[in-house]
């Protein structure tokens, strides 16, 4: 509100009146919420329903989803992390949203429960196994959004009103804006800074800054040489998408191979006369956050390879979506590219995205001793085209 009234009702600017910013920034605020243990909810066309994150809920948030409910919450999980709940095969249902219903027993329905429910990395004995019911509608769009802001993906979940959630000032979000998100923050992006940053491997450097309309994180190209030049005259230049790596990029982990792929895609782009671009996306650990990450690698320690690890979490095997690179590279005027990576799904997804991507060039770097049983799964699971 303002001295001039309600802004929802008096756009005081052309950005204001635009529904994808407004879908986007609603969409932002909620993955707020969520991530502050305060619950949501989500509007569909017929049914609403409130919705808290199993990790970040504490006893205030419960109060104010019952006090929205209409009926009595259940917790939403991933089908995998359902399945090592109830310690028995969840068979997959045609209307089941992506995702398993469970009642809880009383002793289950408090913060600390669920957040052992929510994570395998916590152990824990059920005291009574929970029942599974029927999937909520809008339980998908529930499921995205704890994934967009990098939660794990398990929720607590009641049908409600949107008269009760106005009187408990709840936020609400509409659900197929939540599930639109990450394309239309993807077609938002926009340069909003550039300087000169000469680097150690590249002197010739420049960032390019690239901001989406719902407030997120910048996601950065970094153009090494004149790329833009081979680009205007016809060329193809060399480029990497590149995904945030904060372990492996900035403290150098063996745990993956993404520091060596970072400098030597500066290495190789300041050797090429096209020069390149490496698009430095912020989409930590394959789109699901640091966090998840660190999880992710704390299973991998009990044994589970990277790819079941994510499952087991509740995550896909990659969350990411190429449209942001695509977005970048047409915002840079580079439509016609060769891509650096061992990754078919890259080339494919940019393929998707209008990209013309004329030839591959391999990146790979000889296994650390520590990364081998990463780079052989990337083979051998991911379909990534490694060196035998
Ligand atoms: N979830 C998860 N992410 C990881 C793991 N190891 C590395 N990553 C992330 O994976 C991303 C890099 O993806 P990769 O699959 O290695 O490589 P790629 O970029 O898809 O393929 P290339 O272009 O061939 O390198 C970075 O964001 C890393 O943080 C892991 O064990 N689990
Ligand atoms: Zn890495």
């Amino acid at each position: 509100m303002t001295p001039h009234g309600n802004l929802a009702t008096e756009p005081t600017s052309k950005a204001s009146r635009d529904p994808h910013v407004a879908a986007l920034r609603q969409v932002h605020r909620a993955m707020a919420e969520l991530r502050r243990g305060t619950p949501v909810l989500l509007r569909g066309p017929d049914a609403c329903l409130a919705v808290a994150a199993a990790e970040t809920v504490g006893a205030q948030g419960m109060a104010e989803l019952a006090g929205s409910a209409l009926g009595a919450p259940v917790l939403l999980l991933a089908p995998v992390r359902a399945a090592a709940v109830l310690q028995r095969p969840v068979p997959h249902a045609p209307d089941d949203e992506g995702a398993v219903a469970l009642r809880l027993p009383p002793s289950l329905m408090a913060p600390e429960a669920l957040r052992s429910l929510a994570d395998p990395t916590v152990e824990r004995i059920l005291p009574e196994a929970p029942e599974r019911v029927s999937v909520p509608p809008l339980a998908q769009a529930a499921i995205a959004l704890a994934k967009l802001g990098r939660l794990l993906p398990a929720l607590i979940a009641a049908p409600a009103t949107e008269a009760a959630a106005e009187r408990l000032d709840l936020l609400t979000v509409a659900a197929e804006d939540v599930l639109a998100y990450p394309a239309t923050a993807a077609t938002t992006l926009a340069r909003v800074a550039e300087a000169h940053v000469p680097l150690e491997d590249a002197q010739d450097s420049r960032i390019v800054a690239f901001r989406a309309a719902d407030g997120g994180i910048e996601h950065l190209a970094i153009l090494v040489g004149r790329p833009e030049k081979s680009a205007a005259a016809g060329g193809a230049p060399l480029v990497r998408a590149h995904s945030e790596c904060f372990t492996g990029d900035l403290l150098g982990s063996l745990r993956c191979d993404c520091g060596p792929q970072l400098r030597g895609a500066i290495t190789r782009m300041a050797q090429d006369p096209g020069g390149g671009v490496l698009l430095y996306l912020a989409q930590e650990g394959r789109g699901i956050g640091l966090v998840n990450k660190l999880r992710a690698y704390s299973l991998q320690d009990t044994g589970l390879d990277t790819l079941d690890a994510n499952r087991a979490l509740g995550y896909g095997a990659d969350e990411r979506t190429f449209l942001v690179a695509a977005t970048m590279l047409r915002a840079l005027g580079m439509e016609r590219v060769r891509l650096l990576t061992n990754n078919p799904d890259k080339i494919a997804g940019l393929a998707a995205c209008g990209i013309e991507v004329i030839g591959r060039e391999a990146h790979a770097f000889d296994p650390n001793g520590v990364n081998d049983g990463y780079l052989k799964t990337k083979a051998l699971r991911f379909g990534h085209l490694l060196p035998e």
